[in-house]
């Protein structure tokens, strides 16, 4: 069950099921070695294709197949246990009474693995994730990001064809989780089994996933590289998470792209058809009075949000065409924008980008 054949995906899964409201119907490929990056909004459906490849919910239809091996085929399919499988949760969930070296050493004890070896294999699995020198601490002398380090050592101590990671960055702050992605980042690259990562965090999906895979209202919306989601973005949801204004419209050869609420986009790079046109934030430029040089896109819209970024601040706009715009935090004060206010805002048709819907 556990080695790949030859031709065989290492994951092959379609996960057909209800939960609540949702009728999930997800398909998650991958080849050995690959991080798949599960994103979308919440409710979607992630936690519910995690627990269905788990063995946890019983598909209605579909298979969930892994290294050639059938663990669910719609009518028969392997208990949780008999499934060769590493979960990690945002919630570490440490045995607070063992040591680090034995909570990493349950998975492989409760499998039948005589106590020495499954110590040893976790001391290996605990230097593999940098906290050799902690193997006597209790998790409550563990820092954050290092209880969920040992919760990784100890999704991968048995061995798992199949690791699934739901929103295993979550309960970190910012610094931690900053550091803790780099550890996972290094361990994944050394794992040859499937990794099935569902994530909020773009940050996360973007560096440490082959490919993701969207999820909304339990439909797949977007499936690609992260390189190719980034650059074409096919749903509001994944414009918003890779950062880009996203328009679907009409286009024409004139490089006029009309939106189904009326708004009007001018582009260098014309596409008829359905199609989908982006704006950079940061290509989004704004005047109190009608800009000088007239940019082919300029439009009067009102202030809705204002909201700090680092050096930056991101401006909310609504009106005939819904924009966020990037600038700087001198623009911001020295043109004082507020919610509420009226500006014009432009655009070179140059940034507008089309492709096909
Ligand atoms: N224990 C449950 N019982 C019944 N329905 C549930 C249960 N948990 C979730 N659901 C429903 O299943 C659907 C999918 O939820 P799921 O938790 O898989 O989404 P998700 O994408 O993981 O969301 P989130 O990002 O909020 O974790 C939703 O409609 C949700 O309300």
């Amino acid at each position: 069950m556990s080695s790949p054949t030859r031709g065989d995906k290492a994951l092959d899964a379609r996960i057909r099921l209800s939960r609540g409201a949702t009728e999930v119907d997800v398909s998650l490929t991958a080849e050995p070695g690959q991080v798949i990056g599960v994103l979308g909004p919440n409710g979607g459906g992630k936690t519910t294709s995690v627990l269905a490849l788990a063995g946890v919910l019983p598909l209605t239809e579909g298979h969930v197949r892994v290294g050639g091996a059938v663990w669910d085929d719609g009518r028969r399919r392997l208990a949780p246990e008999q499934r060769q499988v590493g979960l990690m949760l945002a919630d570490s969930l440490l045995f607070p009474h063992l040591r680090a070296l034995d909570n990493v050493a349950f998975g492989p004890r409760s499998r039948g693995v005589p106590r020495h070896r499954a110590r040893e294999r976790a001391r290996t699995e605990l230097e593999r994730v940098g906290l050799a020198d902690r193997e006597s601490s209790r998790p409550r002398e563990l820092s954050s990001g290092q209880q969920a380090r040992v919760a990784l050592a100890r999704a991968l101590a048995t061995d798992p064809a199949l690791l699934l990671l739901d929103e295993p960055l979550a309960a970190l702050d910012a610094d931690t989780r900053a550091r803790t992605r780099s550890d996972l980042a290094a361990r994944l690259a050394a794992y040859d089994g499937v990794t099935v990562l569902v994530t909020h965090d773009p940050l996360d999906a973007l560096t440490l996933a082959d490919h993701l895979v969207f999820v909304e209202d339990g439909q797949v919306t977007q499936t690609g590289t992260p390189a190719e989601v980034l650059s074409e973005p096919r749903s509001a949801y994944v414009g918003t998470v890779v950062g880009l204004n996203l328009y679907a419209g009409q286009g024409d050869s004139h490089g006029h792209v009309r939106t189904a609420d009326g708004g009007l986009l001018v582009t260098t790079s014309p596409t008829e058809g359905r199609v989908w046109a982006t704006v950079p934030p940061s290509a989004v430029s704004l005047h109190l009075h009608v800009p000088e040089g007239s940019p082919r896109n300029t439009w009067r819209l009102r202030i809705a949000s204002v909201t700090m970024q680092g050096q930056s601040a991101r401006v909310g706009l609504v009106g005939d065409l819904p924009l966020t715009a990037e600038v700087t935090l001198e623009s911001v004060t020295a043109l004082g924008l507020q919610v509420g206010q009226d500006v014009w805002a432009a655009v070179k048709a140059t940034e507008v980008r089309t492709y096909l819907r």
